[in-house]
């Protein structure tokens, strides 16, 4: 898969583990920035990350930022985009595997490379499950965006 990242000052180190994680598992990673450590604003990258999944230019998004938060939140903005902030490996599969989200966050100052780089495995290697009670939910919170667009 082809995976676009993106992330804010607080997390150039972790970008760069992750980066060589996905490349070591066989994805094709395109890094949107930012890669100073110069203090920056996280909307930025969320917003191009975001635009990068919605347009197709890369089939997922992985953010970063000091919590996760401010650039999922920046990234939600962008239609259809699904972003979920996690913490642990199994709300990363089950945002994939209930709620179909196409991007993945979490916070450098939260987690650690090595709790990432697990939610990130599971979170690239589960699929929507397509069950209708999912694909509806699905439908309704885009549906939300349609009616307030
Ligand atoms: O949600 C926002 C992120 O956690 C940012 O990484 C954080 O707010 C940046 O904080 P500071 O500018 O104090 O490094």
């Amino acid at each position: 898969m082809t995976v676009g990242i993106g992330n804010d000052h607080s997390a150039l180190e972790l970008k760069a583990e992750i980066i060589e994680f996905l490349n070591q598992k066989g994805h094709e990673v395109i890094d949107y920035g930012t890669n100073s450590e110069e203090s920056c604003d996280y909307p930025i990258y969320g917003e191009i990350v975001a635009n990068a999944v919605a347009k197709g230019e890369v089939d997922r998004g992985i953010l970063i930022c000091g919590t996760g938060l401010g650039i999922s939140l920046a990234a939600n903005k962008v239609k259809g985009i699904r972003a979920a902030v996690c913490s642990e490996p199994f709300t990363a599969k089950m945002s994939r595997e209930h709620n179909d989200c196409n991007i993945l966050a979490f916070g450098a100052r939260v987690v650690g490379a090595e709790l990432a780089k697990m939610m990130v495995d599971v979170w690239m290697n589960t699929e929507f499950s397509g069950a209708e009670r999912h694909v509806n939910r699905v439908n309704m919170i885009m549906d939300i965006e349609e009616k307030n667009s």
